[in-house]
């Protein structure tokens, strides 16, 4: 008997995403179906290129396809989309997701995190831009290596806009580059805050699947200035394991849950849970304590993103501009699989909340 799209979509439906749990039918991922004589043709669009369950949910496909196809040959394609719940907001309505990188305690290595997640991001094939907006150490420049460029400025319909730099498939944009280098300046809140939001309505962003923005430590006005002005999607929460830094974590982690602020929490990233030498990975020399920041995830009911090691070329990569996760090894394992986790909670947030609301304040 000849078998009909009807018959695949079918088959098709009973492939459940095992994050959004639903069938793929039913979340319309399924795109370009075809029968001929001779095969099957289908593609799967996924709610992110850096879906980890890519390739279980294409065997999941085949094998139910299988089911039904007799001597056709199946064809399978392999696509995303990233998914938004920002809508028609009227603030940079091309950027799907815009999400907070935060952390309790300075120092903690949440600029390494935004560093290496914007561009495995990137490397996975999403559009991918950074607002560097850490006052009190914009160090996005130099981990780019790009701390002695100025962004040119275009006019588009009568505004003039920032070009954001372009490094490593990254669009982005720091505070450190608005004054000269190793001119001291000191930025009060306020200033630090219009810049901020300059960075948000003044810049060439175009279309961004994720828009990270690297905070400074603790809670501040930025912060303030940040949920004020934009939907953010969801905050990711960097802490190192040790007491002192966990318990300043849980301060932030808390800020996003204030009912007046309601921001989701994607997530806690553990960095420096553990010394590993880059020759040997399976040496693990837990020198902060373990399992800091999983456990201030289970306490606080939020996912765990994921570990990373303290490895001597991550700092190293930092200062020479050139970010760890393009170096094959450990260091790459480790910040692209962050990526995939990060990537994951921003489609199941997407697709089991409602959009966030810009807070209003007096
Ligand atoms: N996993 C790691 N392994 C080795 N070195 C790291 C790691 N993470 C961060 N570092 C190093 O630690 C230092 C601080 O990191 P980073 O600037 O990212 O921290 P931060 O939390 O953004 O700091 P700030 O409080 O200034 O914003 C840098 O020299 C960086 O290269």
């Amino acid at each position: 008997m000849k078998v009909t799209e009807k018959d695949v979509l079918k088959a098709l439906s009973t492939v459940q995403d095992p994050d959004l749990k639903k069938d793929l039918v039913t979340l319309e991922m399924i795109k370009d179906l075809k029968v001929d004589d001779s095969q099957i043709s289908f593609t799967v669009e996924l709610t992110t290129p850096a879906c980890p369950l890519k390739e279980k949910i294409k065997n999941d496909c085949l094998e139910a396809v299988e089911a039904i196809s007799g001597d056709l040959e199946i064809k399978i394609e392999m696509t995303a989309q990233v998914t938004s719940v920002r809508g028609q907001s009227f603030t940079l309505p091309k950027v799907k997701n815009i999400i907070a990188i935060s952390s309790g305690k300075g120092g903690v290595g949440k600029s390494t995190v935004t560093a290496n997640l914007a561009v495995a991001l990137a490397k996975s094939g999403a559009e991918v831009g950074v607002i560097d907006a850490d006052i009190f150490g914009p160090s996005i420049p130099t981990m780019f290596n790009c701390e002695y460029e100025q962004p040119e400025m275009v006019q588009e319909d009568g505004k003039n806009l920032i070009v954001p730099i372009m490094q490593y498939g990254v669009k982005l944009v720091s505070i450190g580059l608005l004054t000269p280098k190793d001119n001291a300046i000191v930025w009060r809140g306020p200033m630090a805050s219009s810049a901020l939001k300059q960075f948000i309505s003044d810049v060439k962003w175009g279309e961004l699947d994720y828009l990270l923005i690297d905070l400074p430590p603790g809670t501040s006005d930025i912060h303030l200035t940040l949920v004020q002005s934009v939907p953010v999607t969801g905050a990711v929460i960097v802490t190192s394991p040790q007491k002192v830094a966990i318990a300043d974590a849980k301060k932030g982690l808390s800020m996003f849950k204030l009912p007046q602020i309601n921001v989701p929490v994607l997530g806690v990233v553990e960095n420096m849970a553990y010394f590993t030498p880059e020759e040997l990975p399976d040496n693990k020399y837990y020198i902060f304590g373990q399992d800091g920041g999983r456990e201030l995830a289970e306490k606080e009911d939020v996912p765990f993103l994921g570990e990373i090691p303290i490895v001597q070329s991550i700092r190293e990569s930092g200062d020479s501009g050139f970010p760890a996760v393009m170096k094959e090894g450990v260091t790459e394992d480790a910040f692209m699989n962050l990526a995939k986790s990060v990537a994951r909670q921003v489609a199941i947030r997407n697709a089991s909340k409602e959009k966030t609301k810009v807070v209003q304040m007096n």
